[in-house]
């Protein structure tokens, strides 16, 4: 017989419509009456603050966590989906908390950045991606040309940042801007750490 039990990563640029996506999954799971359980890092205070929120205004509520162990303690017996947003705040616990759920048979949904505003992976999402069953990687629309906007693109004063800065800077669009490879302008003295180039 067939095991219930998997997970699922959607990932992007910010205004790709990775929570527009998770928030519609939800919505479907409940419509199959699925017990769904959704969770949101404390870090991410923008819009709602118990709420997972799109760009484009629709949200769902979400219990706000601090680690990703607190998931453990809030399920119920029925409860089988998970989801996360933003989970490239977590540390790298968040994958193993992904995996102990999904193999006691809970469908975990997790949607998050899978780069930093240099371009460079960001935090527990690419581990996340390696162990899941199903990827969906989306794309924004670049705001410069048009293109398939797969990064994004930090801002000061309206301009691409020039230097390096703090990797974790919560904010919207009064900061950050979906752009394309080709338009998208990595800061000075950045570039992929070794490991990821070619050897
Ligand atoms: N450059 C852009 N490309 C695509 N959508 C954009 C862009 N700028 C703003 N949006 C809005 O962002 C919404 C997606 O937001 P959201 O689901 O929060 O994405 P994400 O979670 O990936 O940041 C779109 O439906 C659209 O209304
Ligand atoms: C690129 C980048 C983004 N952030 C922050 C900015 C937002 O608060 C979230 C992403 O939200 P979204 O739902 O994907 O729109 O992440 C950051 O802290 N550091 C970065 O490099
Ligand atoms: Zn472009």
């Amino acid at each position: 017989m067939t095991k219930e039990g998997w997970i699922e990563v959607i990932c992007g640029g910010m205004f790709s419509g990775k929570s527009e996506e998770l928030i519609r999954r939800i919505r479907r799971a409940r419509i199959a009456k699925q017990n769904v359980a959704v969770f949101k890092p404390i870090v991410d205070n923008r819009y709602r603050p118990e709420a997972i929120t799109s760009h484009n205004g629709v949200y769902t509520d979400a219990i706000v966590i601090h680690e990703a162990k607190e998931i453990l303690e809030h399920l119920l017996q029925k409860t089988n989906v998970v989801a996360i947003d933003e989970i490239q705040f977590f540390d790298d616990s968040v994958v193993q908390v992904a995996q102990e759920l999904a193999d006691r048979g809970i469908r975990v949904i997790c949607a998050g950045l899978d780069q930093d505003f240099r371009g460079t992976p960001f935090g527990p999402t690419p581990k996340l991606m390696a162990v899941a069953e199903y990827i969906t990687k989306l794309q924004a629309i670049c705001v410069q040309c048009g293109g398939p906007a797969s990064r994004t693109q930090r801002l000061i004063d309206g301009k691409p940042a020039e230097t390096d800065g703090p990797v974790i800077q919560v904010g919207a669009s009064e900061q950050y801007e979906a752009r394309c490879r080709h338009c998208h302008k990595v800061p000075v003295g950045k570039t992929l750490p070794k490991s990821f180039l070619p050897s």
